[in-house]
């Protein structure tokens, strides 16, 4: 059965010159996979050079349309842009907050505009007049002069937008003066010519519900996301753009990281579009956004510079896997020394002993088997959350969560040799951790799974086929291993989307009851999904790094 389409509102107005408001939400909408509903809040007149008057359209009008598109037409995600005078405030914070009883879901995305980049004010509401909208709103996406505005600090850091704790503060005042848990602060108008730098500030666990970190004590994340600089005369609604990709991408389910990166790689996808069509056409005028759809290539996502890769920027690759071109193939993780020594003889390239809630000491006495036991039947072992033992007994790598990743020393993993693998669930994680060097890259989960509470962090085929684009085109691509409810009946799909590994638990050890077949026999079942030149085993590979 087709999944429904999403619906996201975008309340704005109507630009004649066709390149900003409605006419570029309902581009980017559409590009993106997402029906857009548009009410518009003011018919302006404006071309490339100037705005002439804004023509407010009247709430009762709005309120009308709001109305009967709850009846068949309800939002995920309800955009808005221009708002142009005061009673449209107060009539849009009562529609969100009435709207939020009703659907706790629906998400808010406020493009601040206040200034056409025409020239020219679109608004003449004062800051204490658009606080109560302010109040309802959960993403908001300023750029540097407008965060200063609405942070009152307007004289801030004038010569200092590409400063980062000049950005952050901005972000963390508008954030507790309106309880607006999600910021961007774009970066497109500042003065660094080679780069544009978007700064985010968002809390965690916020919008649909949903677990973004298992963290619970984690509450706010920042971080930049840098692009080239790309010049074009053919931008405008470049903003709005920017605002509704968010939405689209928010209204398919993607956390807000992960939404944030792709609105950015959206619009450098745009740019580098617009810049094509800039050298065509010259600046005859001041022309429309190139609108794209979904970003395709890992050239148009962003750097994302973190607290990780700011810290570990100058470490050098890990040990690599030693695949001499060769798959990965089925990856089982288990739990104990019991599976280690019934698995080992079936001949795998690769096995996670993955032990929770062990005593210290039988856990080094376990750690320190199993080493023993893989290296018996070379078989690469991976030794999941215990890095120091790892090292400490020679295991062949160990794999990291994104939890235990910002307080494992990766330096120490890196010197010692030990191969190292990274868990990741999404776009973001997956660009932050590929940038790390490790010598795989885990996803997941790829399905629902009752192994481990993945709640909100689902990433389906799609995505991952998306997060596989992510790698470079050329032969330093990092192997990238499937976790996550992958079964005998699943994993040729999952196969097929290029990936080097699938990694599996109860697939295997819970072959008997699931699918009346013993574990050995579930094994050789996954194994013979993948082709077989794929499963010939490396030789030598465990000696060299
Ligand atoms: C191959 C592989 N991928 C992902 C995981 C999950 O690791 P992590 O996020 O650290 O979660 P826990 O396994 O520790 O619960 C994995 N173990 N292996
Ligand atoms: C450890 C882990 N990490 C992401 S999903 C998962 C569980 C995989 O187990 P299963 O193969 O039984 O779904
Ligand atoms: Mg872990």
């Amino acid at each position: 059965m087709n999944k429904k389409k999403p619906i996201i509102w975008t309340i704005s107005g109507s630009d004649c010159s066709g390149g900003a408001g409605v006419a570029a939400d309902i581009k980017t909408g559409h590009g993106l996979g997402v029906e857009v509903c548009h009410l518009i809040t003011a018919n302006t007149v404006q071309n490339s050079h100037r705005l002439l008057s804004v023509n407010a359209i009247s709430v009762e009008i709005l309120q009308q349309q709001a109305a009967i598109l709850l009846e068949d037409k309800p939002p995920s995600v309800i955009k808005i842009g221009l708002v142009a005078n005061v009673a449209q405030v107060q009539w849009l914070a009562q529609l969100l907050k009435h709207t939020k009883q009703v659907m706790p879901n629906v998400i808010s995305v406020y493009d601040p505009v206040g200034q056409a980049s025409v020239g020219g004010s679109f608004s003449t509401t004062t800051l204490e007049q658009l606080t109560p909208l302010l109040q309802q709103v959960d993403v908001l996406t300023p750029n540097s002069m407008e965060a200063k505005s609405l942070a009152r600090l307007a004289d801030f850091c004038d010569k200092s937008d590409a400063n980062e704790t000049a950005v952050e503060i901005l972000a963390k005042k508008i954030h507790y003066d309106f309880g607006i848990t999600s910021i961007i602060i774009k970066g497109g108008h500042s003065r660094d010519e080679q780069s544009s730098s978007d700064y985010c500030y968002h809390q965690l666990n916020q919008l649909h519900g949903k677990q973004d970190n298992q963290d619970k004590t984690l509450t706010a994340i920042s971080y930049q996301l840098s692009a080239q600089r790309i010049e074009s005369h053919y931008s405008h609604g470049g903003g709005c753009s920017f605002a509704t990709a968010l939405s689209a991408f928010f209204a398919q389910g993607y956390l807000v990281r992960d939404a944030f990166t792709l609105a950015k790689a959206f619009i450098s996808q745009g740019l580098s579009a617009s810049e094509r069509v800039s050298e065509s056409f010259g600046h005859q005028y001041y022309g429309a956004f190139e609108q794209q759809g979904w970003p395709w290539h890992t050239k148009f996502f962003p750097k994302i510079v973190d607290e990780l890769s700011v810290k570990y920027q100058d470490l050098s690759a890990f040990n690599s896997l030693n695949l001499a071109g060769k798959k990965l193939g089925l990856y089982p993780v288990i739990d104990s020394l019991y599976w280690l020594k019934r698995l080992l003889p079936l001949g795998l390239e690769i096995i996670q002993l993955r032990v929770k809630n062990l005593a210290e000491s039988e856990l080094e006495h376990v750690i320190i088997e199993a080493v023993a036991q893989a290296k018996e039947f070379d078989t690469r072992l991976f030794i999941n959350d215990y890095w120091q033992l790892a090292i400490k007994h020679g295991a062949y790598g160990v794999h990291i969560g994104q939890e235990d990743l910002q307080d494992a020393d990766l330096t120490a993993i890196q010197q010692s040799g030990i191969r190292l693998g990274i868990s990741t669930h999404g776009c973001y994680e997956f660009l932050s951790a590929q940038r790390l060097q490790p010598s795989y890259l885990a996803i997941g989960a790829i399905f629902p799974t009752k192994t481990k509470d993945m709640t909100g962090q689902i990433q389906g085929i799609d995505n991952l086929r998306q997060v596989l684009s992510l790698r470079p085109d050329n032969k330093h691509k990092i192997p990238v291993v499937a976790i996550g409810g992958i079964n005998l009946e699943r994993a040729r799909e999952v196969i097929e989307t290029g990936v080097e590994s699938i990694a599996v638990v109860t697939a295997i050890t819970e072959a008997e009851c699931s699918h009346g077949i013993s574990p050995e026999l579930a094994v050789t079942r996954l194994q013979d999904i993948y082709p077989s030149h794929l499963n010939m085993r490396v030789s030598g590979r465990l000696g060299d790094s």
